[in-house]
């Protein structure tokens, strides 16, 4: 790939998105285009086909998405179907239509079977049914990962679609109803260490297993999708390990530093018992996680602290 390839980030001031705004900048490429929400609503198809009209962009990214944790896929359908499917049809359909060379769209690991066999392979997809509590973002994700594939077989164009795993890291959303059960954990262990280390109250049971992905990592994903005519049409990203949720709050209460108790409240659902991936695909092309949890875990936090007056809260 040019280092002076056009290349338009959707999503870029996003947790992935900005990470992938990082490494790209790093690796020395110089025509960046990125648009707020506020500048450019990709839920609206006519400004985004002018958008890109205009821009003429060699490459998309799609890092573009409304995006949460399991509460707010579950209290929110409507959103988690509808949004995600206008944002990423109207950048897969202009992408297409006008030409651009390259198409990188993310979907998640949500998409494949509740009880599918573990570690969770590509070729798991619309094998059994979803996981009700995020399956209206998961319907939306297929959708886009099947429009890419479509492209490729009709018009053999290098449209890819990465699943990631759960993404952890800076610039996540700390909202304590909308985001994801790591960052949530950092909050609500600080929060609570410094409130005479009082009772934590988390979701569930525990029981559940997740894997989780460092942001940069996933970042480094994209970019050596980027720089790789990948030959299929769909790739996991992940670690390849898995913890408990309780595991995971453990953790986090000892990196943190707090020492009062966990409530587990079981009015709240613990979803999909296991989503492992099985990365063998990408890691046989060459790409590998480098920061495992415990690492990652320190630089959320730490960046957590630094930024403990602004940091994100996503609202529905
Ligand atoms: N976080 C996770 O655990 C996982 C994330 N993913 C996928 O990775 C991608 C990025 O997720 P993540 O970075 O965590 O999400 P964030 O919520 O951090 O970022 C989402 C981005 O999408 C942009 N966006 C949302 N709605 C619109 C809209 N209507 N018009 C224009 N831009 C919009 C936001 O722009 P702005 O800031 O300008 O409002 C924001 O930059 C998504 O596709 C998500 O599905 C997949 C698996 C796991
Ligand atoms: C990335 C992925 O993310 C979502 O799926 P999820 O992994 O189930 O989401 P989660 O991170 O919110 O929860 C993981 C587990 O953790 C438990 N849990 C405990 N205590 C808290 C807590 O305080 N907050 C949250 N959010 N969860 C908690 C929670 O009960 C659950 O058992 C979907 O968006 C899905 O579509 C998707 O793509």
């Amino acid at each position: 790939m040019e280092k002076d390839s056009k290349i338009y980030l959707a999503g870029h001031r996003g947790m992935v998105g900005a990470a992938i705004w990082r490494v790209l900048k790093k690796k020395g490429y110089s025509n960046l285009i990125g648009r707020t929400s506020k500048e450019l609503d990709l839920r609206n198809q006519k400004a985004v086909f002018d958008f890109i009209k205009s821009e003429k962009p060699d490459v998309v990214i799609d890092a573009a998405a409304r995006v949460g944790g399991i509460l707010a896929n579950n209290n929110y359908p409507f959103q988690f179907l509808m949004e995600n499917m206008q944002i990423q049809n109207n950048l897969i359909d202009a992408a297409h239509k006008l030409d651009v060379k390259k198409f990188i769209f993310l979907g998640s690991s949500c998409i494949y079977p509740k009880l599918a066999p573990q570690p969770l392979k590509e070729e798991y997809l619309l094998t059994d049914s979803l996981e009700p509590t995020n399956e209206w973002y998961a319907i939306a994700k297929i959708t886009g990962v099947k429009a890419c594939q479509a492209i490729r077989k009709q018009f053999g164009k290098d449209f890819v679609s990465l699943m990631p795993t759960n993404l952890y890291g800076t610039h996540d959303n700390f909202d304590l109803e909308t985001s994801h059960v790591l960052p949530a954990m950092i909050r609500k262990f600080h929060e609570a260490k410094e409130n005479n280390n009082s009772a934590v109250t988390l979701w569930g049971s525990g029981t559940p297993m997740r894997e989780f992905l460092f942001v940069d990592d996933m970042a480094a994903s994209v970019v050596f999708a980027l720089e790789n005519e990948l030959p299929e049409y769909l790739y996991n990203v992940g670690t390849g390990i898995d913890i408990t949720i309780k595991e995971l709050a453990e953790t986090i209460q000892k990196k943190v530093g707090h020492t009062g108790e966990i409530v587990w409240d079981s009015s709240k659902p613990d979803g999909t018992p296991r989503k492992l991936m099985d990365i063998t695909k990408m890691h046989d092309l060459g790409w590998k996680h480098q920061v495992e949890l415990e690492e990652g875990i320190e630089k959320t936090y730490q960046w957590f602290l630094t930024n403990n007056d602004s940091f994100k809260q996503v609202k529905m």
